[in-house]
């Protein structure tokens, strides 16, 4: 099959919520679901402009799993993440082919709303973001408002609580709730901005290089919190730091573009594996740090 770039991206969509997602939300669609999901990612193909970044890439990211997404800089590692929650298209040359599967569903599908693919498939960045004046509980529900999601006054406490205590964050902060966000330490910040994503409920939890601007303390309670939260959540993470992929993750995709070729993954298998005793020659030479 030869595969041809779209002209321009079918899945534009607008991120701003419209009268009918809202009511819907309000409504409690039946569409949006929540409990443990699947991510399958099949045949993506990335572009910005004419550049071809990620070739025919698929993946599946099992449910309750930790999947770490590893290699050189430059391979498409983030690109590839952004694909699987519709960020990827906010860039203006973006565009895309394949489709990504949630619980076999394709986010993509015309029927489907980008904010319901950004409510249930949630993301955390590289450089914590969180809204510095505003209060570390506002902090956590403001991710609501964004997603249309309504809660009553005393339910937000609740919930409050609840993404704190599983972001690993409620006994640091319980009694200054009222405090800025910005007073925080950046591993608290961090995890600030999971609670805030748990906030909404999300099935699929993304992470991109979540521990690079951490010192090692905050990047351990960091793992710490993503090894309890994936009971909850399936959670797919960047990291260049492959004593961090061995440590959190369940299984790895190592992805490379070679002599400038588009971002393709070279194996991808249960991370035992992938550092013991990895099928390709390449895979072992990176994850022992001989290139990249
Ligand atoms: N907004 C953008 N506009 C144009 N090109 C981009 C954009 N973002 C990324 N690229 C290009 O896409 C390719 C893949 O980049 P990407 O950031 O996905 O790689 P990566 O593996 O995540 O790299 P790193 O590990 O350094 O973060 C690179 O060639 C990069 O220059």
């Amino acid at each position: 099959m030869i595969e041809s770039q779209p002209t321009s991206l079918e899945t534009a969509d607008t991120v701003e919520l419209t009268e009918f997602d809202t009511a819907l939300l309000a409504a409690g669609d039946p569409g949006i679901v929540s409990g443990l999901a699947s991510l399958q990612a099949q045949n993506i193909s990335a572009w910005f402009g004419d550049h071809k970044v990620l070739d025919r890439v698929s993946l599946l990211m099992p449910a309750g799993k930790v999947t770490a997404l590893i290699g050189p800089s430059g391979c498409g590692k983030s690109t590839f993440l952004r694909t699987l929650n519709r960020m990827h298209e906010l860039v203006p040359s973006a565009s895309l082919a394949g489709e990504v599967l949630l619980d076999g569903h394709d986010i993509y599908d015309a029927s489907r709303r980008i904010t319901q693919a950004r409510r249930e498939i949630g993301m955390v960045f590289q450089k914590p973001n969180p809204f510095p004046a505003m209060s570390i509980f506002d902090n956590v529900v403001a991710g609501l408002a964004l997603t249309g999601l309504k809660v009553s006054k005393s339910d937000k406490a609740d919930l409050v609580e609840e993404s704190l205590l599983k972001a690993g964050l409620w006994t640091e902060v319980k009694d200054r709730l009222r405090q800025a966000g910005g007073g925080l330490s950046g591993g608290q910040q961090q995890r600030l901005c999971i609670a805030r994503s748990l906030a909404v409920k999300p099935r699929i939890l993304l992470m991109d290089e979540p521990c690079s601007a951490l010192d090692p303390t905050s990047t351990r309670r960091i793992e710490q919190t993503i090894t309890e939260l994936s009971t909850d959540v399936t959670i797919v993470i960047v990291t260049h730091n492959m004593q961090q992929a061995q440590r959190v993750s369940d299984q790895c995709a190592f992805f490379l573009a070679e002599a400038g070729t588009p971002g393709q993954i070279v194996e991808h298998g249960p991370t035992d594996v992938m550092f013991d005793s990895p099928q390709d020659s390449r895979t072992l030479d990176y994850v022992n740090g001989r290139f990249g």
